[in-house]
């Protein structure tokens, strides 16, 4: 179990308050109160339907395009209210970036979907410079190794697992602080699922990691600080050891224990 707890005094990167979400007239979450600490790993566990990924969502802004959503609360990133009118979503997505369940690289070479949101955010000046940025986000995504004789390539043309590092790639290409992963193994074989899982454990050493994932073993194995929600409620957030042999609140005991979900 990866255990290094979150220094005491440390800011959080992102924090939720009293966040409450409706789809419709359905609730999903619930008065939602949690911080989420930098160069850590965050994960979001509990049964299907108790609001991880909406939670998850609410973080840069991906519900705003779901109709009918209502969201109250608040969810800042450092000082910056993500939900404050003057906030570029564009921007904010750029700085919160988030990687899928499903593997979805764009239709295009392997260079190309790396290079793509640099060029439209600006951030590089030259062919050169777009393409240092390409490989220095392949080789932070692991991948670089495996693709840099085949860079004009299709990236669909890549393994599972090759194409999900490919998407975490072009998620760090422009420079975000937070990225969010949405059961980013769920589609993966074992083999390229552990892949992942080490390169996680790198990435944190850049980026601040929340992850939405089914499997507790990977919570275990992979996070620093684990949340369990349960009907849209934050039950129980901890550093991951505590929350795993020593959790505080029955339900949680229930969950882990595979008393239920
Ligand atoms: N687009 C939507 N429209 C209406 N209801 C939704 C929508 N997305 C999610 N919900 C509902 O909100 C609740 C929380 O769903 P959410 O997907 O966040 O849960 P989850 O914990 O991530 O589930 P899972 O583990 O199955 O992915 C569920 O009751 C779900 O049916």
């Amino acid at each position: 179990m990866n255990s290094s707890s979150i220094p005491s005094g440390a800011v959080p990167k992102m924090t939720a308050r009293k966040l409450n979400l409706f789809y419709g007239e359905k609730q999903a979450l619930f008065d939602v109160d949690l911080d989420i600490f930098a160069n850590s790993v965050t994960a979001l566990i509990g049964p299907s339907g108790c609001g991880k990924s909406t939670f998850l969502r609410c973080l840069n802004r991906m519900n705003d395009t779901i109709a009918g959503v209502r969201i109250d609360g608040k969810v800042k990133l450092e000082t910056t209210d993500i939900y404050d009118r003057s906030v570029d979503v564009v921007q904010l997505r750029a700085r919160v970036g988030m990687v899928f369940q499903k593997p979805n690289p764009f239709p295009k070479t392997i260079y190309e979907n790396v290079a793509y949101g640099p060029r439209i955010h600006g951030l590089a000046d030259s062919r050169a410079e777009l393409d240092d940025i390409v490989e220095r986000s392949l080789k932070r995504a692991g991948l670089f190794e495996e693709v840099k004789n085949r860079l004009q390539e299709g990236g669909t043309g890549l393994s599972g697992g090759q194409q999900q590092r490919l998407c975490i790639a072009r998620a760090i290409a422009v420079d975000p602080e937070v990225i969010l992963m949405d059961e980013p193994c769920s589609a993966l074989d074992p083999i390229a699922t552990a892949r992942i899982e080490e390169l996680i454990d790198e990435l944190r050493e850049n980026y601040t990691i929340a992850i939405v994932t089914h499997s507790m073993q990977q919570a275990a194995r992979v996070s620093q600080r684990t949340a369990f929600f349960h009907l849209g409620q934050l039950v129980e957030y901890g550093d991951t050891e505590q929350v795993f042999t020593n959790p505080r609140e029955t339900r949680t005991q229930d969950y882990i224990t595979g008393r239920f979900g």
